[in-house]
Parts: structure tokens; sequence; C-alpha cells
């Protein structure tokens, strides 16, 4: 065992309008991954459920409440160990219902996108993989 962590947890949202659109967030141009276009969400902290994290993460990034309980488990996706710092892993769920109008907070923007529209954005590689889970034909959700 290695003292250092050698992975984190990051808790995701994929947050769906009744019109079918999803919600991404393009990070601002400051940041890890400045201008591409990823799930809202953040970092699980020590001790944390993933669910009560991302509820935290959605109030402070977009000023939306969403319950626990409308939450769904959807995807995950898991970077490459053995680089710099710890290997980040994704833990992607959706919701469709919310209270408040989402707003880019923490900057960036936020839009919403049609599952084909957001095949075209510039993504971190992770949010690739999870897109290829979520939208992936034959699935559940990519035929809502
Ligand atoms: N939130 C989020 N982070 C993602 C996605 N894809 C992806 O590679 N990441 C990476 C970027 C960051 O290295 C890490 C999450 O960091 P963050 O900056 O969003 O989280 P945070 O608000 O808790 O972080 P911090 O700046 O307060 O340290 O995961 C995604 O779809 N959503």
């Amino acid at each position: 065992m290695e003292n250092s962590p050698t992975w984190i947890a990051v808790a995701a949202l994929a947050l769906q309008r009744d019109d079918g659109r999803w919600l991404m967030h393009r990070r601002p141009a400051d940041k890890h991954h400045g201008g591409l276009w990823e799930f809202p969400g953040g970092k699980v902290e020590p001790g944390e459920m993933p669910d009560a994290a991302l509820v935290r993460e959605i109030r402070e990034e977009l000023g939306i409440a969403v319950d626990r309980a409308a939450l769904a488990p959807a995807a995950f996706a898991q970077g490459p160990a053995g680089g710099a710092g710890p290997a980040i892993v994704i833990l992607l769920y959706t919701a469709k219902r919310w209270r408040g109008e989402p707003a880019a907070l923490e900057g960036g923007e936020v839009a919403w996108f049609a599952a084909a529209e957001i095949a075209t954005l510039d993504r971190p590689p992770l949010d690739v993989a999870l897109c290829d889970r979520l939208f992936s034909p034959g699935t559940e959700l990519s035929r809502q």
C-alpha cells in the first residue's frame, strides 16, 4: 500500500431538461481543462458521500437545488494512474428535477445541448468516455 492517495473521486451531474437537452458547463479559461465543456460537479471531500458532494457542488457552481433522491447513478469513468497527481474517477449521476435556474456562478458558462451536439464539443477525455456511456445506442437514456 502507498501512503499517498492514488485516486480521487469527482461527482458530476448530467441534468436533463423536459425537452431532452442536457446541461454542460464550460470551464473558465484559467482553470485546469480551461475552455472545455464538462458535466458540472467537483471533488468528493473525505468522508462525504458522492451524491451529497454533488448536491453541494451543484448548489455552489450552478445555484440550483437538487435533492439527493432525484440523483440516479448513470456511469463512471477512470483516468490514468501513475501520473503526477492522483488518478481521477468520475461518478456521473443524472437528474430531471431541480429548483432554480442554472447559472455559471464560478465562471465559465452553461448551456443546454442535444446529445448529438455534445459529441461536437471540446471535452476532457473522461467526459468523452462518460458521454459514450450515457448516450451510446441501445441504452435506455439514448432513447429519451
Ligand atoms: N466537475 C468535473 N470535473 C471534471 C470533469 N471531467 C474531468 O476530467 N474533470 C476533472 C477536472 C478536475 O481535475 C477534477 C474536478 O475538479 P473541479 O475543479 O471541478 O472540482 P472542485 O470544484 O472540487 O475543485 P477545486 O478547484 O475546488 O479544487 O476533475 C467533469 O465532467 N466535471
